[in-house]
């Protein structure tokens, strides 16, 4: 992949997944400059050799692709004196924005000189090359852009577009949001296990290698549908149905459903109040 200069705006979670994540892939750590206040953040990347700053005006001059990864809440503050200090021109950058709710057009309006902006929902998991990210962009960025913000994020895992924009609150909830799924689960599967008189970090390997061999087996195995994998360990009347019966009885289907309609409506929510 083309190495561009990449300036993040926001050295917290997100970005420490995807720059450490890009680190570990070859993007050259002096082509990256990670914008935060917070000074331990900093010395996070400046460890890795990664450029630091907490003036956001000059690491953003000199950027080719500006990424987004500060809080929803607090992106208009952070935008404000790129156009009310300094004019800064945006029309040759690419501007990226992670923070969840917040349409292209929000953006726009807080960067009016933006010529290019994408939107990606992307997970944690980019940390170990194993991410998840769903990108948007409207019509008038150049296939150039699009090409890179693509390639980016699939140097740190998988990818997928979405032509309507209102897809991407979806897709929040399947990419974004939905590692913490699968730890809620684990955590649970652990402290059963621990309640069980197994040893904690017994029961985290018991965990951790069931969720990655079940995630492994649907990845090598695209023809076979999940259902059929989960029936396949799933003898009749043996301990596996016996545990799923619980699950149906207490129709984590529509549990399920409805976290994750909660994700989508709050993703709604943020795109309107914030
Ligand atoms: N954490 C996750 O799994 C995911 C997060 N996101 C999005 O990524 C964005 C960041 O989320 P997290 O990394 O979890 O939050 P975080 O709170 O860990 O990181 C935000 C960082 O922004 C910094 N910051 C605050 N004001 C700043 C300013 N004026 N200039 C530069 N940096 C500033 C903070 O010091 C902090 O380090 C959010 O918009 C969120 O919606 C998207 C997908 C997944
Ligand atoms: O919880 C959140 O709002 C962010 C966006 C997706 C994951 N974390």
């Amino acid at each position: 992949m083309q190495h561009k200069l990449i300036t993040f705006i926001g050295g917290g979670n997100m970005a420490q997944a995807i720059v450490f994540g890009l680190l570990n892939k070859g993007y050259p750590a002096e082509k990256i400059t990670v914008c935060d206040p917070n000074q331990q953040k900093r010395d996070l990347f400046s460890q890795k050799r990664v450029n630091v700053s907490n003036d956001n005006m000059t690491s953003v001059q000199s950027a080719e692709v500006v990424l987004f990864a500060v809080k929803p809440q607090v992106l208009t503050d952070v935008c404000q004196p790129f156009t009310e200090k300094s004019e800064i021109d945006f029309s040759n950058k690419l501007v990226i924005s992670i923070a969840a709710g917040i349409s292209v057009a929000r953006i726009q309006a807080l960067l009016p000189t933006a010529k290019n902006i994408i939107r990606i929902m992307p997970n944690t998991p980019a940390l170990v090359s194993q991410g998840m990210a769903g990108l948007y962009a409207p019509e008038n960025v150049t296939d150039k852009f699009k090409y890179f913000a693509e390639s980016l994020l699939n140097a740190v895992g998988k990818t997928c577009w979405v032509d309507n924009e209102q897809d991407m609150h979806s897709i929040t909830a399947g990419s974004g949001s939905s590692p913490a799924y699968f730890f809620l689960f684990m955590e649970a599967m652990q402290q059963a296990l621990v309640e069980m008189n197994i040893d904690k970090s017994t029961a985290r390997l018991l965990v951790q290698q069931s969720a990655l061999g079940a995630a492994q087996m649907v990845k090598e195995n695209p023809n076979v549908s999940i259902s059929q994998l989960r029936e396949n360990v799933t003898s009749k009347g043996g301990t596996t149905a016996a545990a799923l019966a619980i699950f149906n009885q207490q129709n984590l289907q529509e549990m399920v459903r409805s976290a994750m309609s909660a994700c989508v409506q709050r993703s709604q929510e943020m795109e309107k109040d914030l």
